[in-house]
């Protein structure tokens, strides 16, 4: 079956303390409740880096620069209806307090309890990777 390739950024935001932001799709979206990195689709015409700066100041309200989006790994998943390609970059400083600007609910979540959160099937490999940093 061919299913559309959907490339999708996304951040794994770091505090000071190791701790990573996760967000819960908010009710309404496809897969809500689930706990999930800040992010979203790529535009036409944007790159993958411009794509996750406008992301996260549309869904936290944070500024991001660039230059430190560090690549880290990424996932590669096929949902009943379409391919997810999904990139995940490692960020570490930006300006402002992330706030849930789309109604969803925010945690900081230590790498080690990120299996505690219910997540997409595709983020499940991320996890692995991330809880044994
Ligand atoms: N942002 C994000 N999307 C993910 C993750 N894991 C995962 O399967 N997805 C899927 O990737 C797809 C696109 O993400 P999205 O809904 O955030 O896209 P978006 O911000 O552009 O939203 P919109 O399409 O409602 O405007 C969704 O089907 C979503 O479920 C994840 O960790 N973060
Ligand atoms: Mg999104």
């Amino acid at each position: 079956m061919t299913r559309p390739l959907v490339l999708v950024v996304a951040a794994a935001l770091y505090d000071s303390e190791g701790r990573i932001l996760l967000a819960q799709r908010p009710a309404g979206k496809a897969m809500a409740g689930l706990w999930e990195f800040p992010g979203g689709k790529v535009e036409a015409g944007e790159t993958p880096e411009h794509a996750l700066v406008r992301e996260l100041r549309e869904e936290l309200a944070i500024m991001v620069d660039e230059s430190l989006l560090e690549p880290l790994t990424f996932t590669s998943f096929a949902y009943p209806d379409f391919h997810l390609l999904m990139p995940l970059y490692r960020c570490c400083a930006w300006s402002g307090e992330p706030q849930p600007a789309e109604g969803q609910s925010l945690a900081w979540v230590a790498p080690r309890d990120l299996h505690d959160y219910p997540a997409p099937a595709a983020d499940i490999p991320l996890f692995d990777v991330l809880s044994d940093n």
